[in-house]
């Protein structure tokens, strides 16, 4: 089994815990960090539809929670024709834990589909820099 496809079976494992009985969408996400821990997330549904919770948000909360703050690399994961790329809202909450180093794997259950990085994913994007 290559690299690329131990991550493709995590994110894959993260995605099947989604729980989306409203858009029944199953996204995952998993995370390695600059110092080679792994944290995955899956989208959290709930009757509040607009009170859900995406994937890179639930990764991004468990590698805080493990003390955590800098992404290498984020696979995100949903099916479907259209590339499931982190929405607007996750492009920022990725930001803030990333570095001009930081890449996005966009991906399905098959593989990377494309990888971009945090600037071309969001750019001229406002951080925590803007604050100093
Ligand atoms: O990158 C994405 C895009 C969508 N969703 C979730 C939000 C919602 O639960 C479902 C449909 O939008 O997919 C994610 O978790 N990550
Ligand atoms: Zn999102």
């Amino acid at each position: 089994m290559s690299h690329s496809e131990q991550w493709i079976t995590l994110t894959k494992k993260a995605m099947s815990k989604a729980y989306v009985p409203y858009s029944h969408f199953q996204v995952g996400a998993v995370i390695e960090t600059e110092t080679g821990n792994i944290f995955s997330g899956c989208n959290v549904e709930n009757a509040s539809y607009p009170e859900g919770t995406c994937a890179e948000a639930g990764a991004i909360a468990a590698m805080v929670m493990g003390g955590d703050t800098l992404i290498k690399q984020i696979y995100v994961m949903g099916k479907g024709e259209q590339l499931v790329t982190p929405c607007g809202g996750c492009r920022q909450r990725i930001r803030e834990f990333s570095s001009s180093e930081t890449l996005i794997h966009i991906c399905s259950p098959e593989g990377v589909r494309k990888t971009l990085t945090m600037n071309e994913l969001l750019p001229y994007s406002f951080g925590p820099d803007n604050l100093k």
